[in-house]
């Protein structure tokens, strides 16, 4: 079964397309990468997969419900890029706040200040956190209901390198299905197992990482076979 779908989307912003016929699916349980030079529209096809953004024309599909309906908000984890928890609120009170609103128990709250790390920073207000910090916090807000759709956008932003480590720790024990938007291979290739890849809108290739690590010389590093193929794209 697909659980992530979208079929010819298009979306503009003025005179800019930022997604150009976009299609591609997920099936339920993939792990998956968002590769694209810059502006590619990566956090564009997220945005509309959260809900976020209507697509000027097309079909996106989560599970086989509209994004932004109740019952997929329900089951659905989205990280922005630059993600931003309630600044007034201390580190327990966010936790507390969007637990209750998921309606997840108490005892989870315990847990993502456990194996985030981030008890020792409990009575701070969010927006006094270091950036890395806030990162850490946002990513516990976006995983607490242990959602069963993860869309993350660049998650690792501003982590140090024990916390990446946690976090891929984290994602890789999760069932969930993933769409991870990177421009750090290393990223993709320890978190997910297919690439989606895309320019100016568009699907430019989609495969396997076994299959784009295939197409590089010997030797050749995966950023290199990356780059070649966003340049020619
Ligand atoms: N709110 C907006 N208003 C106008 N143009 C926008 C808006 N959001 C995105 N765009 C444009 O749409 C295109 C795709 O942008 P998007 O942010 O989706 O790309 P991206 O692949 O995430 O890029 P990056 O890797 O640089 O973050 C770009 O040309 C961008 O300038």
């Amino acid at each position: 079964m697909e659980c992530i779908s979208l079929k010819n989307v298009v979306k503009r912003f003025g005179s800019v397309i930022a997604l150009n016929n976009l299609s591609f699916s997920i099936p339920c349980g993939g792990r998956f990468a968002l590769l694209g030079p810059n502006g590619a529209g990566k956090s564009t096809t997220m945005k509309i997969l959260a809900g976020l953004l209507k697509p000027d024309y097309g079909e996106v599909e989560i599970m086989g419900m509209k994004p932004g309906m109740k019952e997929v908000k329900k089951i659905l984890g989205y990280l922005p890029e630059d993600p931003m928890p309630y600044r007034i609120l201390t580190v327990r009170e966010n936790l507390e706040y969007i637990a209750s609103l998921r309606g997840v128990p108490k005892e989870k709250v315990e847990e993502m200040l456990d194996i985030l790390d981030l008890r020792q920073y409990e009575k701070i207000q969010a927006g006094k956190l270091s950036r890395g910090n806030q990162q850490k916090l946002s990513l516990a807000l976006v995983l607490i209901h242990n959602p069963e759709i993860v869309l993350l956008d660049e998650p690792l932003n501003y982590l140090d390198i024990p916390t990446q480590e946690k976090v891929i720790g984290i994602l890789k024990g999760m069932k969930s299905t993933f769409l991870i938007s990177t421009h750090i291979m290393s990223i993709a290739t320890r978190l997910t197992d297919h690439v989606i890849m895309i320019s100016k809108g568009t699907v430019i290739w989609q495969g396997s990482i076994e299959e784009l690590k295939a197409l590089g010389k010997e030797d050749e590093p995966i950023e290199s076979v990356v780059a070649r193929m966003m340049d020619n794209a």
